[in-house]
């Protein structure tokens, strides 16, 4: 119910849409009901006055009843189709808010705080569970605004001419309207609940099937996956059929209920006109403005049906809304400094501990001490075992990741009074992973600079060496990658990293095992088209291995997120350290 009413509140810019579309909505079902109550008169009427003589028809005016009869109808289709339109137009104004805020709120979350969640999970909260959110003015607020207030007005008009057809109307109403919904709600809950949440199981897995469908088929673990998807899909089926089962016995049953009002009507009008209580052409008006009475309240088990899953992604959205965000961003930075050099005194990391967790190793400091010092323009070679901080200390620059002691500072600057954005606008990062976005070699290149034209972009391709290949493409810059850059090879994608980031110019350049994992050859053309890269940059290589190293180049080597060695190759590769059993162990590699 909380997540309902705070839902309520996103739609409160909306309200005079809102109170629009519900008048529009009562505007149909009472001309519906005129028009049926009016019909009804008329034809018992006229058909009293045909058989009454001819001075009966000519004192009886078919006129105005006739006229009453095409208002309501007229009134009825447009208030009908202005109602839809506006329903629909709240609806899309909300989605639309909703969908960018909870994008906005995504983005400060991530890469940290979004570790833990399943791609196709998100994909599924920020698409599937955004639109049944969408769902609730038009099929819960607004038919359960015009089922009570159109059933009241209605029923008192009823009233008007036999309070007690009034009373069993609305007792039928009652019954249709708020006693089966509520009865399928009930039934519906439990079918409910477990087919969001097959479906949002489904989605991550097939996302998570699709993308690793080379492993998949490789380990020949598609038959498995293929079971798992066919078990899930029965599952969800059987809900789905347990619904369609409830949502037609709501049907049924509202149908059912409609019709023995209209009887109870029917037998409480005949008594009334036999004895004279009544005059034989209302009972017509009674009966069919019932009828119409009921269609006002039939859209109601359909409201409650949904309110269950309405909950459910309410609940799963505010989820992400009210994820703490792992960086807080100051409002504003300062001014930029003139002197860009980096200094970290004492810093010590920690990554945020899981809830309910049973790992110690989450308590650990991933930085732990860390005292460097690089100036601007120096190049740093980044040496460490598996897990010693070095990806941590990019986090930091990055503000990817917040320190909870030491200093970090940037031309004198602490790190966390700078925001992200302006920080990251000074960095440049390639690493082995570099993302290649589904689209055109022109696309992934524009993400650096979306300004950039075409010369600069051909020149950014000729540095990271991947002009000839991109030319010799009947498409050229349009050339397709395709998603996760699976239409290129891995050394054409680092290169295009490269050249991605040739096109952005800043002052810092972090190179994450940008090498890693290619063939010697591949290795040695990508080591060349980065030494133009570096110049006149302050640059930080990230690496476990010595290849590319100058001797005066300067090495720093992480331990436990500490710094343990710090100088040039040269010297550090005889001091007998990391470096130096790094090197006899890579010389015995060599060997064998
Ligand atoms: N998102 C995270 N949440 C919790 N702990 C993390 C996270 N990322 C890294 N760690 C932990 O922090 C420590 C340092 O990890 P880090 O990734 O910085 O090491 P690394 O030197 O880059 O290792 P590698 O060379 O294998 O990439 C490790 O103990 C690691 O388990």
């Amino acid at each position: 119910m909380r997540n309902l009413i705070r839902l309520m509140r996103l739609y409160a810019p909306y309200r005079r849409w809102m109170a629009g579309g519900i008048a529009l909505g009562l505007i149909t079902v009472l001309a519906n009901f005129g028009l049926l109550a009016l019909s009804g008169w008329f034809l018992t009427t006229a058909g009293i006055v045909g058989l009454a003589g001819f001075a009966a028809q000519n004192a009886f005016n078919f006129f105005t009843p006739a006229a009453g009869v095409r208002f309501f109808a007229t009134v009825r289709v447009v208030a009908r189709y202005t109602g839809r339109l506006v329903d629909h137009e709240t609806t899309f104004r909300l989605l639309a808010s909703l969908r960018t805020d909870l994008y906005a709120r995504l983005e400060p979350l991530a890469p940290l705080g979004l570790a833990g969640d399943r791609g196709g999970d998100l994909l599924g909260r920020l698409v599937a569970d955004v639109d049944r959110l969408g769902d609730v003015f038009l099929r819960v607020i607004s038919p359960f605004a015009v089922a009570a207030s159109g059933a009241l007005v209605m029923a008192l008009v009823l009233s008007a001419f036999a309070p007690l057809a009034g009373l069993v109307l609305l007792a039928g109403l009652v019954l249709a309207g708020v006693g089966l919904p509520l009865a399928s709600m009930r039934l519906g809950r439990r079918p409910g609940s477990d087919a969001v949440t097959l479906q949002t199981a489904m989605r991550a897995d097939l996302i998570d099937g699709v993308q690793g469908m080379s492993e998949l088929l490789t380990y020949n673990a598609a038959p498995a996956m293929q079971a798992r998807f066919d078990r899930a899909s029965t599952a969800l089926t059987a809900r789905q059929g347990r619904l369609a089962a409830i949502a037609g016995f709501g049907v049924a049953g509202n149908l059912l209920i409609a019709n023995l009002t209209m009887a109870a009507i029917l037998v409480i009008g005949g008594a009334l006109v036999s004895h004279h209580r009544l005059p034989g052409s209302d009972l017509a008006l009674l009966t069919l403005g019932a009828m119409a009475t009921f269609e006002a309240v039939a859209p109601l088990a359909t409201a409650f049906r949904l309110l269950g899953g309405i909950q459910d992604s309410a609940r799963r959205v505010f989820e992400i809304i009210d994820r703490p965000v792992p960086i807080h961003d100051p409002v504003a930075s300062p001014t930029r400094p003139d002197h860009l050099g980096l200094r970290f005194a004492g810093v010590r990391l920690r990554y945020p501990v899981p809830e309910k967790t049973t790992d110690q190793n989450c308590q650990l400091w991933a930085l732990d001490g860390l005292d460097l010092v690089i100036e601007p323009g120096e190049h740093v070679t980044i040496l460490g075992r598996s897990g010693a901080g070095k990806t941590s200390l990019v986090n930091l620059l990055l503000r990817f990741a917040d320190y909870q002691e030491g200093s970090a500072t940037l031309g004198g600057v602490e790190l966390r009074a700078i925001r992200g954005d302006d920080l990251r606008s000074l960095i440049t990062l390639v690493t082995q992973r570099t993302r290649m976005f589904a689209g055109s070699v022109r696309d992934n290149l524009l993400k650096a600079d979306p300004d950039a034209d075409d010369t600069a972009l051909w020149h950014a391709l000729a540095i990271a060496r991947l002009d000839d290949f991109v030319r010799a493409h009947p498409d050229g810059l349009d050339a397709l990658v395709g998603e996760g850059g699976v239409k290129i090879s891995g050394g054409e994608a680092r290169r295009l990293s490269i050249a991605r980031a040739v096109l952005r110019d800043t002052p810092f350049l972090i190179l994450d095992e940008p090498t890693e994992g290619l063939d010697p050859l591949t290795e040695a053309a990508l080591r060349a088209a980065i030494i133009p890269l570096c110049v006149g940059r302050t640059t930080i290589t990230i690496t476990h291995r010595l290849e590319g190293i100058a001797p005066t180049d300067r090495v720093v080597v992480l331990d436990r997120g500490r710094v343990v060695e710090d100088g040039p190759f040269s010297v550090l590769e005889g001091a007998g350290g990391t470096v130096t059993r790094l090197r006899h162990l890579q010389d015995q590699c060599v060997q064998i």
